[in-house]
């Protein structure tokens, strides 16, 4: 597991000397950030350094555009997995519009303040400084100064296409949670503290741990899937809605609702991991509630027999 570092007055750059560092906000932390976190750790290998995953605290765009926002992982999350991507360090940068808004070159002079690092590995579109300005060949005429190779990479690609956040957030927002599965290297999840619900659930012979995720953080569509519910440490097979239950819009407020099978014990205040397999169908209203029971228990049973 990597040690976390977060640049602050007390950070000493000098960490930075003759390292491997792959440098990206790193959302999802998919197969093409992983490729690229395997090309410092390459590197460092065969120079003797250390590998750094260098990133910031938070995504660009909860500042520039958090209405249009919608992230694959919180950012404690993401910081947390690129913790056991292999790299030996995990360096944090302080998003600020002020360090936003430096010029190419103020960009890498703050960011490392003297010690660049011998490796620094980007995608060939890797854009920085303000209104992104900075490009590869801006870091290719910095580093020739200063003793750095800039290793800009190819896109790590998977059906003709680059794997991007953008295109796995593009695929959930599809449903398609198999695909996005494949292109992320690892079941998509989300997370969330277990509320009260309506308390109907119970009554209709499925109880539900109600989560509610925010917006930002449900780049998946609405609809009824397969999953794995993790909490305290052991895991469960679950069936899923994602989205406010259409029928009960009027009342309700869970963006997710768990039903994990085998499970009776109280989950008020708890977290829980839902990692998800399998799309199921959409989400529906229901004019009949002995039909909507019927279905949710057809559902339930498909995960128990198939999951
Ligand atoms: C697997 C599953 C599928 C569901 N599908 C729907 C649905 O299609 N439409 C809907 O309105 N609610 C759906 N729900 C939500 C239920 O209506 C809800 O869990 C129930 O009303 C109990 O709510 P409560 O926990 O707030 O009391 C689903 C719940 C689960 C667990
Ligand atoms: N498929 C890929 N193969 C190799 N490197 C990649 C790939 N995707 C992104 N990178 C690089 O990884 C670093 C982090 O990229 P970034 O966080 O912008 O990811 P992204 O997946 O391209 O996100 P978004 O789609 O939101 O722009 C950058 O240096 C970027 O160029």
């Amino acid at each position: 597991m990597a040690e976390i570092y977060r640049v602050d007055a007390s950070f000493d750059h000098s960490f930075f000397k003759d390292s491997s560092c792959a440098f990206g906000v790193f959302d999802g932390v998919h197969l093409g950030h992983r490729f690229l976190l395997g090309c410092a750790q390459k590197t460092a290998r065969e120079s003797g350094g250390k590998s750094i995953a260098l990133t910031f605290d938070i995504d660009p765009d909860e500042t520039f555009h958090p209405e249009r926002l919608k992230k694959l992982m919180g950012n404690d999350e993401r910081l947390a997995m690129l913790a056991t991507t292999g790299v030996d360090a995990v360096v944090i940068l302080p998003f600020t519009r002020e360090f936003a808004a430096s010029s190419p070159e103020e960009f890498l002079l703050q960011t490392f303040d003297g010690t660049p690092p011998a490796f620094l590995h980007v995608g060939f579109d890797f854009k920085f400084g303000a209104r992104a300005a900075g490009t590869v060949r801006d870091l290719d005429a910095w580093a020739s100064n200063m003793g750095t190779q800039v290793c800009a990479h190819g896109l790590k690609s998977e059906d003709g296409a680059p794997i991007t956040a953008t295109r796995i957030r593009l695929l959930l927002a599809e449903g398609d949670i198999e695909e996005a599965n494949r292109l992320l290297g690892r079941l998509y999840f989300m997370t969330g503290t277990v509320s009260p619900g309506r308390g109907e659930g119970a009554d209709f012979g499925f109880r539900t741990a109600n989560l509610t995720v925010p917006d930002q953080l449900r780049p998946l569509s609405d609809g009824v899937y397969a999953a794995w519910a993790d909490v305290d440490g052991a895991r469960f097979k679950a069936a899923v809605n994602v989205g406010v239950a259409a029928t009960f819009a009027d009342r309700a407020t869970a963006t997710c609702e768990v039903h994990l099978i085998d499970f009776d014990g109280d989950l008020y205040g708890k977290r829980v991991k839902v990692e998800f397999a399998h799309w199921l169908r959409p989400m529906r209203k229901f004019d009949d509630l002995d039909e909507l029971i019927a279905t949710v228990k057809d559902n339930i049973t498909w995960v128990k027999e198939n999951l």
